[in-house]
């Protein structure tokens, strides 16, 4: 089987020409704007892609792994920091002023919440039209006209115009929403988490329509979702974040039916099993996502990876043991962040107790119950003087010098399982002339 390596800033080809919107290397970071700058959230690090004309791109992962941002952005609603969004061949993030405004007629957004995203104050026409009357669209004739007519086309009545959104139910408030977005005639739609306020009756419906409003209009959608059921019913392709990167990407039943990324694994592992003769055991991640203020080294996702590779000597370590290692790393990590205030000094230098727990209790918590090879325990005896030292990055130099490996040494790369697929997966472990691929080890750990 042929591998082809992409870098991850690299232009990266479609594969098909009708890209209608082509993302490279787009960098999304928020910078607090205090006094000194200060190190910025980076909610989108650097991801590529494509959306074709027509289709459904479903963009999942954990809170706070950028997908609003990555949507926002797309939308020039958010400024990139880096990177570009070309829309049929015009980068969006050049524009300015008056072209940015005649440009935002061709892209809308639909948010989560019905109840928050509507204005009380205005009477449902007035909302629908309000898009109309900032383009100044037509006459106000045509405008009430046209806004009456998308009432209709969205499921709900002309006479719906003059009443109030708190008259209306979730459901029908979603597609007040709906009606405003269409109002003029955009090509593509960033629906973020469209269904997940509404009752789960109410989902089908809401989803009922956008489907219906897709064929009708020839919209194009990047759908934002927690609940992956949803995401499988109604995406053509799905791409799959994690710490503002694109760990996997691909068409929707592949990517289910077959995860190759060890993040997209373990995403689709919480979902409950269908068949009740499986034998698959869940994978748990263990741990929270990283602050994307300060993501780890080499790949995104090593600090929680359930088939991080091991160093050769530690191949055979219990695997049980080798995750509480890796949960210790992401401790380590979490303490060398943490803002440790003048009284938490004062009270471990007096040797009280803080919030930051002893090392000796962490060590208990985490290997109190498990065999640990004398090998290890020196290496942990080591780490652990360090933190007693409050010198947690030597504590992590240690580490990764014992238990480290080309996961945080180096930034994988993408891989395409051939030239002409669909599929995208960023992990060192598809390099297979020196490591067993993800399926392998996560087959073999979790069976
Ligand atoms: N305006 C902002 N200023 C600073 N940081 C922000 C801002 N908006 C988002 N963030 C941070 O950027 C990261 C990505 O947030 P984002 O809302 O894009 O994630 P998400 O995947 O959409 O999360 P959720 O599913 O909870 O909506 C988070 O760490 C978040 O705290």
């Amino acid at each position: 089987m042929s591998q082809q390596a992409i870098q991850p800033d690299a232009d990266v080809p479609s594969g098909n020409d009708d890209a209608m919107i082509e993302v490279r290397d787009l960098k999304t970071y928020y910078d607090n704007g205090g006094l000194f700058g200060g190190t910025p959230v980076k909610a989108v690090d650097g991801v590529s892609f494509d959306i074709r004309r027509g289709e459904t791109l479903g963009l999942v992962g954990e809170s706070g792994c950028g997908k609003t941002t990555l949507g926002r952005t797309l939308l020039q609603l958010e400024e990139a920091t880096d990177g570009t969004v070309a829309f049929d061949g015009v980068d969006i993030t050049e524009l300015d002023g008056d072209e940015l405004h005649e440009w935002r007629r061709n892209a809308q957004m639909v948010f989560q919440d019905p109840h928050s995203s509507l204005n009380d104050r205005m009477t449902v026409g007035e909302i629908v039209r309000e898009p109309l009357d900032v383009h100044e669209w037509e006459t106000p004739r045509e405008r009430r006209q046209r806004v009456k007519e998308l009432l209709a086309t969205v499921g709900l009545q002309r006479e719906h115009y003059y009443r109030y959104p708190h008259q209306f139910s979730g459901g029908q408030r979603q597609r007040i929403s709906i009606a405003r977005t269409l109002a003029l005639e955009p090509d593509f739609v960033v629906l973020d988490e469209p269904v997940s306020a509404l009752d789960v009756s109410v989902q089908a419906e809401i989803i009922n329509l956008l489907e219906d409003l897709q064929e009708e209009f020839g919209l194009t959608y990047l759908f934002i979702a927690h609940d992956l059921s949803v995401v499988r019913h109604i995406c053509d392709r799905v791409a799959v974040m994690y710490l503002g990167n694109i760990m996997e990407i691909g068409p929707t039943e592949e990517l289910f039916a077959n995860p190759s990324n060890p993040y997209t694994h373990s995403l689709l592992s919480a979902i409950p099993e269908p068949d009740p003769t499986s034998t698959r055991e869940r994978i748990t991640l263990h741990g929270t996502p990283p602050n994307p203020r300060y993501p780890p080294s080499g790949c995104p996702f090593s600090t929680r990876c359930p088939a991080r590779i091991r160093p050769e000597e530690y191949r055979d370590l219990d695997d049980e043991l080798w995750t509480r290692l890796n949960t210790l790393r992401s401790t380590l990590h979490e303490r060398q962040r943490a803002d440790r205030s003048v009284r938490e000094r004062l009270r471990a230098a007096m040797g009280r107790s803080t919030r930051f727990g002893t090392v000796d209790e962490i060590y208990d918590e985490l290997f109190g119950d498990v065999e640990v090879p004398s090998k290890v325990q020196s290496v942990l005896d080591e780490i652990a003087t360090h933190v007693r030292n409050y010198d947690e990055d030597e504590a992590l130099a240690v580490f990764h010098e014992e238990f480290g490996s080309v996961c945080e040494a180096q930034t994988p790369s993408y891989h395409q399982p051939s030239s002409d697929s669909e599929r995208k997966s960023l992990c060192h472990r598809h390099d297979d002339e020196d490591y067993r691929s993800p399926d392998d080890v996560l087959d073999q750990r979790h069976r």
